[in-house]
């Protein structure tokens, strides 16, 4: 099975075809992502895109997590996704649509090299309200709420933007146990869906610093949803402006927010390409 494989910002992905179904023939896709997504006997990745037909956009994205869950979208795959199609002349042009579970993204080739192009999307707005938050809360919006994690109390901000993502501040991240805490949250019973973690600090007011505990893949270099989610809540609690740097382990994306909806500028690579052997 013809596959390639790229990175954004650190956060790295398989991409395969299914144009014309012959995939659902094989193989159940969320094995086949488990199976190649594993660092030791598949490929290795954070997660798996599956290229589709659309009715109602340019292409379609299906995307996998690492452990085999689907999730409704992904900031970084998409940048991934729409190089490949780019690249493939799956697509003809450098401004195109792509549906995905959370709605259709709008997508711009800003700078397209062979291994490497700059990518610009649009996420869409943030929804506060399609978080079933059972949080004993009478607000419309949970933004600072304090929720008990153990035997610490710790305030943290949840939202949709294009999947779940829920985000806390602290003064210096080198004073947090990302993964213990990541994981924690991830799984706490106030999200029956899980959640996506994000711990961010202030740099200054156009510049924060972000790791991400990943809902299906734990510690990624990156994000992209995330430092969407992240930008929102920072500039909703007047820490940073509407148009933010966010700083994360792989790289730097921009994250500007404005009345058409939350726009995501950042690079996209291709590693490698080749053949995979299906494991039945
Ligand atoms: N783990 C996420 C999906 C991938 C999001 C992330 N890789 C991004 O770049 O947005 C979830 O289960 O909702």
């Amino acid at each position: 099975m013809y596959f390639e494989k790229f990175h954004g910002t650190g956060n790295d992905f398989i991409i395969i075809e299914n144009l014309n179904n012959e995939l659902d023939l094989i193989c159940n896709q969320s094995d086949l992502t488990k199976q190649i997504c594993n660092r030791h006997f598949g490929i290795g990745a954070d997660g798996m895109m599956i290229v589709c037909g659309s009715e109602i956009a340019d292409i379609k994205m299906m995307f996998y997590n690492q452990d085999g869950s689907i999730a409704p979208m992904c900031g970084n795959g998409i940048r991934c996704f729409a190089k490949y199609v780019y690249d493939k002349k799956i697509v003809n042009n450098t401004i195109f649509t792509v549906e995905t579970l959370a709605g259709t993204m709008k997508v711009e080739l800003i700078e397209s090299q062979e291994t490497i192009s700059f990518i610009r999307i649009n996420l869409g707005y943030p929804e506060f309200n399609t978080v079933q938050f059972p949080i004993d809360t009478d607000k419309e919006k949970v933004i600072d709420e304090k929720i008990a994690v153990g035997n610490r109390e710790l305030k943290i901000s949840t939202l949709n933007m294009g999947t779940i993502h829920t985000v806390l501040y602290t003064e210096n991240l080198n004073n947090v146990d990302i993964d213990k805490i990541g994981k924690t949250i991830e799984e706490h019973e106030l999200f029956p869906e899980k959640t996506n973690v994000n711990i961010y600090e202030i740099n200054d007011h156009e510049n924060i610093t972000l790791e991400t505990y990943e809902r299906g893949v734990g510690r990624t270099l990156a994000c992209g949803t995330g430092c969407a989610a992240t930008a929102v809540i920072s500039n909703l609690l007047n820490n940073t402006s509407k148009s933010v740097n966010v700083h994360v382990r792989g790289g730097i994306l921009k994250i500007e927010i404005s009345n058409d909806g939350v726009f995501m500028t950042g690079p996209t690579e291709r590693i490698c390409k080749g053949e995979y052997i299906v494991k039945h």
